[in-house]
């Protein structure tokens, strides 16, 4: 019931980049995940949905091994990257977020400059051979975020000194920086208005290019706006896995049915 890997059901059109397969994530005794098996697949996003503290944000989070910083947090099961495992003792977490990023709910901008925030990863990561290729992938990376107009006159100026939905476009401009091969984005947009919000909507819409984006999101209406396939968690159960369409329109389970139209939540 639990198992949502594409491979069993043939809908798969794109490579798959993460599959999990029975995951559970206990934190201490409390069991807050139980069996998710599923494949995320390249140049899609997929949306997790379900109503509050139904596991979504944990199993986003094991998939860039985040809940490794949740001294209480463990993770079972496994999950695999183009088929590595990513929970391997040989695989350095620091490596795993920068081609699995993340953006949080809240804009966490470094107390740095905004050039500073964005130049943070590829500096980490030797990205760049000079400060003018830095210098590039700073502006293409604000660019992508759509914040380039608004910060190319200060980018010597704080991160935190940007409004909250700048803040935010700098945290994905800085995710991008280091050019992920997933972004992670959990309710990325809870703290923007709807001008901005539209900006990120967009910004992932061109990210699937090239990259999975994985996006944990309240509003239903943005899930059926930026995915093309759908995840519904309920209780820490991954209940239903498929193409977007059909969770919104013709969905299998009952529990699916009612969170949809607005029964359960
Ligand atoms: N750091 C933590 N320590 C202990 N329990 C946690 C922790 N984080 C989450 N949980 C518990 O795990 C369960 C799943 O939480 P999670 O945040 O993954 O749900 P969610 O679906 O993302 O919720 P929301 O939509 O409200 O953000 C909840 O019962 C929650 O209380």
């Amino acid at each position: 019931m639990n198992d949502m890997r594409l491979i069993d059901r043939k809908t798969t059109m794109n490579e798959i980049k993460i599959a999990a397969e029975g995951v559970d994530v206990f934190y201490g005794e409390s069991h807050a995940l139980k069996d998710v098996s599923v494949d995320i697949e390249e140049r899609t996003v997929t949306a997790f949905i379900g109503p509050s503290g139904c596991g979504k944000s944990t199993f986003l989070r094991c998939l860039n091994r985040m809940n490794d910083t949740i001294p209480t947090a463990r993770v079972t099961g496994r999950i695999t990257l183009d088929g590595e495992d990513i929970y391997a003792p040989s695989v350095d977490p620091v490596q795993l977020r920068a081609k699995v990023g993340m953006v949080f709910q809240k804009p966490n901008p470094f107390p740095k400059s905004i050039y500073d925030n964005v130049a943070y990863g590829p500096r980490i990561h030797g990205l760049s051979r000079n400060k003018a290729e830095l210098d590039e992938i700073v502006e293409n990376s604000l660019r992508r975020a759509a914040l380039w107009d608004e910060a190319k006159d200060r980018l010597a100026e704080p991160g935190t000194g940007l409004s909250g939905g700048q803040q935010q476009r700098l945290c994905i401009a800085r995710a991008v920086a280091t050019a992920p091969e997933v972004l992670l984005m959990d309710e990325p947009c809870s703290a923007l208005d709807p001008i901005a919000t539209a900006q990120v909507e967009e910004l992932i819409d061109e990210l699937r290019q090239n990259f999975s984006v994985v996006i944990v999101t309240h509003s239903m209406q943005q899930a059926a706006r930026v995915s093309q396939k759908t995840a519904f968690f309920h209780l820490g159960h991954l209940v239903e896995y498929d193409d977007t369409d059909t969770i919104f329109q013709n969905p299998r389970d009952t529990r699916t049915e009612s969170y949809i139209t607005g029964r359960i939540g």
